[in-house]
Protein backbone atom coordinates (compact mmCIF):
# COMPACT_ATOMS: atom_id res chain seq x y z
CA UNK A 1 0.00 0.00 0.00
CA UNK A 2 1.17 3.48 -0.79
CA UNK A 3 2.34 5.18 2.40
CA UNK A 4 0.43 8.29 1.61
CA UNK A 5 -2.82 6.51 0.93
CA UNK A 6 -3.31 5.28 4.48
CA UNK A 7 -3.52 8.88 5.57
CA UNK A 8 -5.94 9.72 2.81
CA UNK A 9 -9.59 10.19 3.44
CA UNK A 10 -11.96 10.73 0.51
CA UNK A 11 -13.03 13.92 2.21
CA UNK A 12 -9.53 15.39 2.17
CA UNK A 13 -9.07 14.63 -1.53
CA UNK A 14 -12.44 16.21 -2.26
CA UNK A 15 -11.55 19.28 -0.20
CA UNK A 16 -8.21 19.64 -1.93
CA UNK A 17 -9.92 19.27 -5.27
CA UNK A 18 -12.32 22.08 -4.42
CA UNK A 19 -9.51 24.29 -3.10
CA UNK A 20 -7.43 24.02 -6.27
CA UNK A 21 -10.42 24.28 -8.58
CA UNK A 22 -11.25 27.56 -6.86
CA UNK A 23 -7.66 28.80 -7.28
CA UNK A 24 -7.81 27.94 -10.96
CA UNK A 25 -11.13 29.66 -11.52
CA UNK A 26 -9.91 32.86 -9.83
CA UNK A 27 -7.51 33.47 -12.74
CA UNK A 28 -8.74 36.27 -15.03
CA UNK A 29 -9.39 35.73 -18.74
CA UNK A 30 -6.20 37.74 -19.40
CA UNK A 31 -4.12 35.52 -17.08
CA UNK A 32 -5.59 32.41 -18.69
CA UNK A 33 -4.67 33.60 -22.17
CA UNK A 34 -1.16 34.58 -21.12
CA UNK A 35 -0.70 31.19 -19.46
CA UNK A 36 -1.89 29.39 -22.60
CA UNK A 37 0.69 31.26 -24.69
CA UNK A 38 3.49 30.82 -22.16
CA UNK A 39 3.26 27.03 -22.03
CA UNK A 40 4.18 26.94 -25.72
CA UNK A 41 7.35 28.92 -24.98
CA UNK A 42 8.21 26.75 -21.96
CA UNK A 43 7.65 23.55 -23.95
CA UNK A 44 9.87 24.70 -26.80
CA UNK A 45 12.57 26.01 -24.43
CA UNK A 46 12.66 22.60 -22.78
CA UNK A 47 12.98 20.78 -26.09
CA UNK A 48 9.85 18.74 -25.36
CA UNK A 49 9.01 18.16 -29.01
CA UNK A 50 12.40 17.05 -30.31
CA UNK A 51 11.86 13.83 -32.34
CA UNK A 52 8.21 13.77 -31.29
CA UNK A 53 5.57 12.67 -33.81
CA UNK A 54 2.34 12.16 -31.85
CA UNK A 55 1.09 14.11 -28.87
CA UNK A 56 -2.08 13.61 -26.83
CA UNK A 57 -3.61 16.78 -25.46
CA UNK A 58 -7.07 17.65 -24.21
CA UNK A 59 -9.85 20.15 -24.95
CA UNK A 60 -9.82 22.49 -21.95
CA UNK A 61 -12.85 23.09 -19.73
CA UNK A 62 -13.56 24.91 -16.45
CA UNK A 63 -10.37 26.92 -16.08
CA UNK A 64 -8.01 24.08 -17.09
CA UNK A 65 -4.89 25.36 -18.75
CA UNK A 66 -6.01 26.18 -22.28
CA UNK A 67 -4.31 24.05 -24.91
CA UNK A 68 -5.35 25.98 -28.05
CA UNK A 69 -1.99 27.66 -28.67
CA UNK A 70 -0.06 24.48 -27.93
CA UNK A 71 -2.23 22.60 -30.43
CA UNK A 72 -1.73 25.34 -33.05
CA UNK A 73 2.04 25.16 -32.48
CA UNK A 74 2.09 21.36 -32.89
CA UNK A 75 0.03 21.54 -36.07
CA UNK A 76 2.45 24.12 -37.45
CA UNK A 77 5.33 21.67 -36.75
CA UNK A 78 3.42 18.85 -38.50
CA UNK A 79 3.21 16.95 -35.20
CA UNK A 80 0.02 14.89 -34.93
CA UNK A 81 -2.38 15.87 -32.14
CA UNK A 82 -4.76 13.43 -30.45
CA UNK A 83 -7.59 14.16 -28.01
CA UNK A 84 -9.18 11.85 -25.44
CA UNK A 85 -12.56 10.24 -26.09
CA UNK A 86 -14.48 8.29 -23.47
CA UNK A 87 -14.04 4.63 -24.42
CA UNK A 88 -17.28 3.38 -26.03
CA UNK A 89 -17.03 -0.15 -24.49
CA UNK A 90 -14.49 -0.17 -21.68
CA UNK A 91 -16.05 1.80 -18.83
CA UNK A 92 -13.95 4.52 -17.28
CA UNK A 93 -11.19 4.36 -19.92
CA UNK A 94 -10.08 6.77 -22.63
CA UNK A 95 -9.00 6.31 -26.22
CA UNK A 96 -7.14 8.96 -28.22
CA UNK A 97 -8.35 10.11 -31.64
CA UNK A 98 -6.61 12.34 -34.18
CA UNK A 99 -7.53 16.01 -34.00
CA UNK A 100 -7.04 18.20 -37.06
CA UNK A 101 -8.62 21.46 -38.22
CA UNK A 102 -11.30 19.36 -39.99
CA UNK A 103 -12.25 17.08 -37.10
CA UNK A 104 -15.93 17.07 -36.20
CA UNK A 105 -16.27 17.62 -32.46
CA UNK A 106 -19.20 16.47 -30.31
CA UNK A 107 -19.84 16.97 -26.59
CA UNK A 108 -19.63 13.80 -24.48
CA UNK A 109 -21.89 13.05 -21.52
CA UNK A 110 -19.84 15.43 -19.35
CA UNK A 111 -20.28 18.24 -21.90
CA UNK A 112 -16.59 18.01 -22.95
CA UNK A 113 -15.90 18.23 -26.67
CA UNK A 114 -14.44 15.09 -28.25
CA UNK A 115 -13.55 14.12 -31.81
CA UNK A 116 -16.38 12.17 -33.45
CA UNK A 117 -15.81 8.44 -33.04
CA UNK A 118 -13.87 7.08 -35.99
CA UNK A 119 -11.59 4.09 -35.44
CA UNK A 120 -9.46 5.10 -38.41
CA UNK A 121 -8.16 8.07 -36.45
CA UNK A 122 -7.36 6.11 -33.29
CA UNK A 123 -3.79 6.11 -32.01
CA UNK A 124 -2.77 3.12 -29.85
CA UNK A 125 -1.36 4.33 -26.54
CA UNK A 126 2.06 2.80 -27.22
CA UNK A 127 2.40 4.93 -30.34
CA UNK A 128 2.01 8.24 -28.53
CA UNK A 129 5.23 10.06 -27.66
CA UNK A 130 3.79 12.46 -25.11
CA UNK A 131 0.54 12.47 -23.19
CA UNK A 132 -0.37 15.81 -21.65
CA UNK A 133 -2.98 15.42 -18.94
CA UNK A 134 -5.21 18.03 -17.36
CA UNK A 135 -5.14 18.10 -13.58
CA UNK A 136 -6.62 19.86 -10.59
CA UNK A 137 -3.41 19.91 -8.51
CA UNK A 138 0.10 18.42 -8.55
CA UNK A 139 2.94 18.17 -6.07
CA UNK A 140 6.70 18.08 -6.39
CA UNK A 141 6.75 14.26 -6.17
CA UNK A 142 4.81 14.09 -9.41
CA UNK A 143 1.51 13.13 -7.78
CA UNK A 144 -1.51 14.26 -9.72
CA UNK A 145 -4.96 15.09 -8.40
CA UNK A 146 -7.48 14.72 -11.23
CA UNK A 147 -11.15 15.58 -11.51
CA UNK A 148 -12.14 12.45 -9.60
CA UNK A 149 -13.48 10.34 -12.48
CA UNK A 150 -10.26 8.31 -12.65
CA UNK A 151 -10.30 8.21 -16.48
CA UNK A 152 -6.65 9.10 -16.96
CA UNK A 153 -5.50 6.96 -14.01
CA UNK A 154 -7.27 3.84 -15.34
CA UNK A 155 -6.13 4.40 -18.92
CA UNK A 156 -2.52 5.07 -17.99
CA UNK A 157 -2.52 2.15 -15.52
CA UNK A 158 -3.50 -0.27 -18.31
CA UNK A 159 -0.92 1.28 -20.58
CA UNK A 160 1.88 0.75 -18.03
CA UNK A 161 0.55 -2.77 -17.20
CA UNK A 162 0.67 -3.73 -20.91
CA UNK A 163 4.26 -2.50 -21.08
CA UNK A 164 5.11 -5.00 -18.30
CA UNK A 165 3.57 -8.07 -20.02
CA UNK A 166 6.10 -10.84 -20.83
CA UNK A 167 5.47 -10.49 -24.57
CA UNK A 168 5.66 -6.70 -24.49
CA UNK A 169 7.94 -5.17 -27.06
CA UNK A 170 10.78 -4.01 -24.82
CA UNK A 171 12.16 -1.70 -27.45
CA UNK A 172 8.79 0.05 -27.83
CA UNK A 173 8.84 3.55 -26.51
CA UNK A 174 7.02 4.59 -23.35
CA UNK A 175 4.90 7.70 -23.72
CA UNK A 176 5.95 10.41 -21.31
CA UNK A 177 3.10 11.61 -19.12
CA UNK A 178 3.26 15.33 -18.53
CA UNK A 179 0.72 17.33 -16.52
CA UNK A 180 -0.33 20.76 -17.74
CA UNK A 181 -1.13 23.16 -14.95
CA UNK A 182 -1.23 26.74 -13.82
CA UNK A 183 1.36 27.58 -11.17
CA UNK A 184 -1.42 28.05 -8.59
CA UNK A 185 -2.22 24.34 -8.94
CA UNK A 186 1.06 23.34 -7.30
CA UNK A 187 0.52 21.76 -3.84
CA UNK A 188 3.23 20.98 -1.30
CA UNK A 189 2.22 17.33 -0.83
CA UNK A 190 -0.81 15.53 -2.21
CA UNK A 191 -2.24 12.31 -0.77
CA UNK A 192 -1.43 9.61 -3.37
CA UNK A 193 -3.49 6.48 -4.06
CA UNK A 194 -2.12 3.06 -4.95
CA UNK A 195 -3.49 3.32 -8.48
CA UNK A 196 -2.14 6.79 -9.24
CA UNK A 197 0.34 6.93 -12.10
CA UNK A 198 3.01 9.49 -11.23
CA UNK A 199 3.70 12.19 -13.78
CA UNK A 200 7.10 12.42 -15.50
CA UNK A 201 6.85 16.18 -15.38
CA UNK A 202 4.50 19.12 -15.15
CA UNK A 203 4.59 22.00 -17.59
CA UNK A 204 3.37 25.29 -16.15
CA UNK A 205 3.42 28.78 -17.70
CA UNK A 206 6.63 29.59 -15.80
CA UNK A 207 8.36 26.29 -15.09
CA UNK A 208 9.05 22.80 -16.40
CA UNK A 209 8.97 20.62 -13.28
CA UNK A 210 10.84 17.39 -13.90
CA UNK A 211 10.29 14.71 -11.28
CA UNK A 212 12.77 12.22 -9.84
CA UNK A 213 13.02 9.05 -11.82
CA UNK A 214 11.81 10.65 -15.02
CA UNK A 215 14.13 10.69 -17.96
CA UNK A 216 15.44 13.68 -19.87
CA UNK A 217 16.55 13.60 -23.45
CA UNK A 218 20.02 14.83 -24.43
CA UNK A 219 18.79 18.26 -25.48
CA UNK A 220 16.98 18.73 -22.17
CA UNK A 221 20.18 17.88 -20.29
CA UNK A 222 22.18 20.31 -22.43
CA UNK A 223 19.64 23.00 -21.80
CA UNK A 224 19.58 22.37 -18.05
CA UNK A 225 23.38 22.74 -17.93
CA UNK A 226 23.22 25.89 -20.06
CA UNK A 227 20.63 27.48 -17.81
CA UNK A 228 22.70 26.60 -14.74
CA UNK A 229 25.61 28.57 -16.26
CA UNK A 230 23.49 31.72 -16.32
CA UNK A 231 24.00 31.88 -12.53
CA UNK A 232 27.65 32.79 -13.18
CA UNK A 233 26.86 35.79 -15.38
CA UNK A 234 27.34 39.01 -13.45
CA UNK A 235 25.73 42.37 -14.07
CA UNK A 236 27.85 44.78 -16.11
CA UNK A 237 30.19 42.06 -17.39
CA UNK A 238 31.37 40.93 -20.82
CA UNK A 239 30.80 37.22 -21.27
CA UNK A 240 32.91 34.87 -23.39
CA UNK A 241 30.62 32.67 -25.47
CA UNK A 242 31.58 29.36 -27.05
CA UNK A 243 30.01 27.44 -29.92
CA UNK A 244 27.72 24.46 -30.44
CA UNK A 245 24.29 23.09 -29.67
CA UNK A 246 24.74 23.35 -25.89
CA UNK A 247 25.97 26.91 -26.13
CA UNK A 248 22.97 27.76 -28.31
CA UNK A 249 20.77 27.08 -25.27
CA UNK A 250 23.06 29.33 -23.23
CA UNK A 251 22.78 32.13 -25.80
CA UNK A 252 18.98 31.89 -25.80
CA UNK A 253 18.92 32.11 -22.00
CA UNK A 254 21.47 34.95 -22.02
CA UNK A 255 19.14 36.97 -24.26
CA UNK A 256 16.90 37.55 -21.25
CA UNK A 257 19.84 39.27 -19.47
CA UNK A 258 20.99 41.31 -22.45
CA UNK A 259 20.21 44.61 -20.70
CA UNK A 260 22.16 43.57 -17.57
CA UNK A 261 25.43 42.71 -19.34
CA UNK A 262 27.69 44.99 -21.34
CA UNK A 263 27.99 42.42 -24.10
CA UNK A 264 29.84 39.30 -25.18
CA UNK A 265 32.87 38.08 -27.09
CA UNK A 266 32.00 35.28 -29.46
CA UNK A 267 34.06 32.29 -30.56
CA UNK A 268 32.51 31.72 -34.00
CA UNK A 269 30.52 33.26 -36.80
CA UNK A 270 27.62 30.91 -35.97
CA UNK A 271 27.44 32.06 -32.34
CA UNK A 272 27.85 35.69 -33.41
CA UNK A 273 24.87 35.39 -35.74
CA UNK A 274 22.71 33.87 -32.99
CA UNK A 275 23.83 36.46 -30.43
CA UNK A 276 23.12 39.34 -32.81
CA UNK A 277 19.71 37.90 -33.68
CA UNK A 278 18.87 38.23 -29.98
CA UNK A 279 20.11 41.86 -30.00
CA UNK A 280 23.13 41.06 -27.78
CA UNK A 281 26.15 43.34 -28.29
CA UNK A 282 29.14 41.39 -29.65
CA UNK A 283 32.64 42.83 -29.11
CA UNK A 284 35.81 41.97 -31.01
CA UNK A 285 38.22 40.27 -28.60
CA UNK A 286 40.83 42.93 -29.38
CA UNK A 287 38.59 45.53 -27.77
CA UNK A 288 38.43 43.59 -24.50
CA UNK A 289 41.20 43.23 -21.91
CA UNK A 290 39.65 40.62 -19.66
CA UNK A 291 36.71 38.25 -19.42
CA UNK A 292 35.36 36.92 -16.14
CA UNK A 293 33.85 33.82 -17.63
CA UNK A 294 33.91 31.81 -20.83
CA UNK A 295 31.01 29.39 -21.31
CA UNK A 296 31.37 26.56 -23.81
CA UNK A 297 30.50 22.94 -24.48
CA UNK A 298 32.82 20.00 -25.13
CA UNK A 299 32.86 16.84 -27.19
CA UNK A 300 34.57 14.83 -24.43
CA UNK A 301 35.76 15.74 -20.94
CA UNK A 302 37.59 13.82 -18.21
CA UNK A 303 37.47 14.11 -14.44
CA UNK A 304 40.65 16.23 -14.76
CA UNK A 305 38.61 18.71 -16.84
CA UNK A 306 40.73 18.06 -19.93
CA UNK A 307 38.60 18.27 -23.05
CA UNK A 308 38.34 17.46 -26.72
CA UNK A 309 36.60 20.27 -28.57
CA UNK A 310 36.11 21.29 -32.17
CA UNK A 311 33.31 18.99 -33.30
CA UNK A 312 31.82 22.17 -34.73
CA UNK A 313 35.18 23.32 -36.21
CA UNK A 314 35.35 26.35 -33.89
CA UNK A 315 38.33 25.14 -31.80
CA UNK A 316 40.87 27.85 -32.60
CA UNK A 317 38.74 30.84 -31.75
CA UNK A 318 37.36 28.96 -28.75
CA UNK A 319 40.88 28.38 -27.45
CA UNK A 320 41.77 32.03 -27.92
CA UNK A 321 38.69 33.40 -26.14
CA UNK A 322 39.09 30.80 -23.38
CA UNK A 323 42.71 31.91 -22.88
CA UNK A 324 41.53 35.43 -22.04
CA UNK A 325 38.87 34.34 -19.53
CA UNK A 326 39.44 33.92 -15.81
CA UNK A 327 36.99 31.03 -15.49
CA UNK A 328 36.09 28.44 -18.12
CA UNK A 329 32.62 27.04 -17.46
CA UNK A 330 32.04 23.88 -19.44
CA UNK A 331 28.40 22.95 -20.05
CA UNK A 332 27.66 19.40 -21.14
CA UNK A 333 25.18 16.57 -20.99
CA UNK A 334 26.40 13.44 -19.26
CA UNK A 335 27.21 11.59 -22.51
CA UNK A 336 30.33 13.77 -22.80
CA UNK A 337 31.98 12.41 -19.64
CA UNK A 338 34.79 9.93 -20.40
CA UNK A 339 37.53 8.24 -18.43
CA UNK A 340 40.04 8.70 -21.28
CA UNK A 341 39.96 11.14 -24.21
CA UNK A 342 40.15 9.88 -27.77
CA UNK A 343 36.99 8.02 -28.71
CA UNK A 344 35.73 11.26 -30.23
CA UNK A 345 38.07 11.98 -33.18
CA UNK A 346 40.44 14.79 -32.26
CA UNK A 347 39.98 17.83 -34.53
CA UNK A 348 43.12 19.56 -35.75
CA UNK A 349 42.84 22.86 -37.65
CA UNK A 350 45.45 23.11 -40.40
CA UNK A 351 46.56 25.68 -42.97
CA UNK A 352 45.11 24.23 -46.24
CA UNK A 353 48.53 24.06 -47.92
CA UNK A 354 49.91 21.95 -45.06
CA UNK A 355 47.04 19.46 -44.84
CA UNK A 356 48.76 16.39 -46.35
CA UNK A 357 52.06 17.06 -44.60
CA UNK A 358 50.35 17.41 -41.21
CA UNK A 359 48.35 14.24 -41.87
CA UNK A 360 51.59 12.26 -42.52
CA UNK A 361 53.11 13.60 -39.31
CA UNK A 362 50.01 12.59 -37.34
CA UNK A 363 50.20 9.05 -38.74
CA UNK A 364 53.75 8.87 -37.30
CA UNK A 365 52.22 9.68 -33.89
CA UNK A 366 49.83 6.73 -34.20
CA UNK A 367 46.64 8.55 -35.24
CA UNK A 368 44.39 8.07 -38.30
CA UNK A 369 43.69 11.54 -39.70
CA UNK A 370 40.66 12.11 -41.91
CA UNK A 371 40.12 15.31 -43.87
CA UNK A 372 36.74 16.82 -42.87
CA UNK A 373 35.50 17.29 -46.43
CA UNK A 374 33.63 20.45 -47.34
CA UNK A 375 34.39 22.27 -44.09
CA UNK A 376 36.29 25.55 -44.08
CA UNK A 377 36.76 27.07 -40.64
CA UNK A 378 35.89 30.68 -39.78
CA UNK A 379 39.63 31.31 -40.23
CA UNK A 380 39.66 29.89 -43.77
CA UNK A 381 41.44 26.65 -42.79
CA UNK A 382 40.81 22.90 -43.00
CA UNK A 383 40.11 20.31 -40.30
CA UNK A 384 41.72 16.89 -39.89
CA UNK A 385 39.79 14.58 -37.52
CA UNK A 386 42.21 12.17 -35.88
CA UNK A 387 40.77 8.72 -35.10
CA UNK A 388 42.03 5.86 -32.97
CA UNK A 389 43.97 7.85 -30.40
CA UNK A 390 44.18 6.73 -26.80
CA UNK A 391 45.14 9.98 -25.19
CA UNK A 392 47.00 9.06 -22.02
CA UNK A 393 48.80 12.41 -21.72
CA UNK A 394 46.48 15.19 -22.97
CA UNK A 395 48.82 18.14 -22.17
CA UNK A 396 51.74 16.31 -23.80
CA UNK A 397 49.85 15.46 -27.00
CA UNK A 398 48.39 18.96 -27.17
CA UNK A 399 51.90 20.44 -27.17
CA UNK A 400 53.30 17.84 -29.61
CA UNK A 401 50.54 18.44 -32.17
CA UNK A 402 50.97 22.18 -31.95
CA UNK A 403 54.66 21.76 -32.84
CA UNK A 404 53.82 20.34 -36.29
CA UNK A 405 54.33 23.07 -38.86
CA UNK A 406 51.02 23.94 -40.50
CA UNK A 407 48.89 23.12 -37.44
CA UNK A 408 46.91 26.17 -36.36
CA UNK A 409 45.66 24.52 -33.21
CA UNK A 410 44.28 21.20 -32.04
CA UNK A 411 41.10 20.34 -30.16
CA UNK A 412 42.79 19.25 -26.94
CA UNK A 413 42.00 21.71 -24.18
CA UNK A 414 44.33 20.39 -21.50
CA UNK A 415 46.85 23.16 -20.82
CA UNK A 416 43.86 25.39 -20.35
CA UNK A 417 41.11 22.99 -19.29
CA UNK A 418 37.75 23.83 -17.76
CA UNK A 419 37.50 25.33 -14.27
CA UNK A 420 33.87 24.48 -13.61
CA UNK A 421 31.91 21.68 -15.27
CA UNK A 422 28.12 21.78 -15.23
CA UNK A 423 26.70 18.44 -16.34
CA UNK A 424 23.02 17.94 -17.18
CA UNK A 425 21.88 14.53 -15.88
CA UNK A 426 18.59 12.74 -15.18
CA UNK A 427 18.96 13.88 -11.58
CA UNK A 428 19.54 17.53 -12.32
CA UNK A 429 22.68 19.55 -13.03
CA UNK A 430 25.85 18.38 -11.28
CA UNK A 431 28.73 20.78 -10.63
CA UNK A 432 32.36 19.69 -10.60
O1 LIG B 1 33.62 23.41 -32.32
C1 LIG B 1 32.74 23.18 -31.55
C2 LIG B 1 32.88 23.23 -30.11
O2 LIG B 1 34.10 22.81 -29.63
C3 LIG B 1 31.73 22.66 -29.30
O3 LIG B 1 31.84 23.24 -28.05
C4 LIG B 1 31.72 21.17 -29.13
O4 LIG B 1 31.78 20.56 -30.39
C5 LIG B 1 30.47 20.70 -28.37
O5 LIG B 1 29.34 20.96 -29.12
P1 LIG B 1 27.87 20.53 -28.68
O6 LIG B 1 27.50 21.38 -27.53
O7 LIG B 1 27.03 20.80 -29.91
O8 LIG B 1 27.90 19.08 -28.35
Amino acid sequence: MNLNSSATKNGSRAQLRQLYKNKRSELSAFEQKKAARNIVTRAVENALFVKVKRVALYASVNGELNTQYLIAYLWAQAIEVYLPVVHPFSAGHLIFLRYTGDTIMRPNRFGILEPELDVNTLCPLNELDLIFTPLVAFDTNGNRLGMGGGFYDRTLQSMRANERLPNANLSAKQAKIIGLAHDVQRASLLPAQDWDIPLSAVLSPTTFYLFKGSSMNQDQKKKAAAIAAIEYVTTGSIVGVGTGSTVNFFIDALAKLKHDIVGVVSSSDASTARLKKHGITVFDLNEVNALDIYVDGADEITEYKHMIKGGGAALTREKIVAAVANTFICIIDDTKLVSMLGKFPLPVEVIPLARSYVAREIVKLGGDPMYRQGIVTDNGNHILDVYNLEILDPPGLEATLNQIVGVVTNGLFAHRGADIVLTGTHDGVKKA
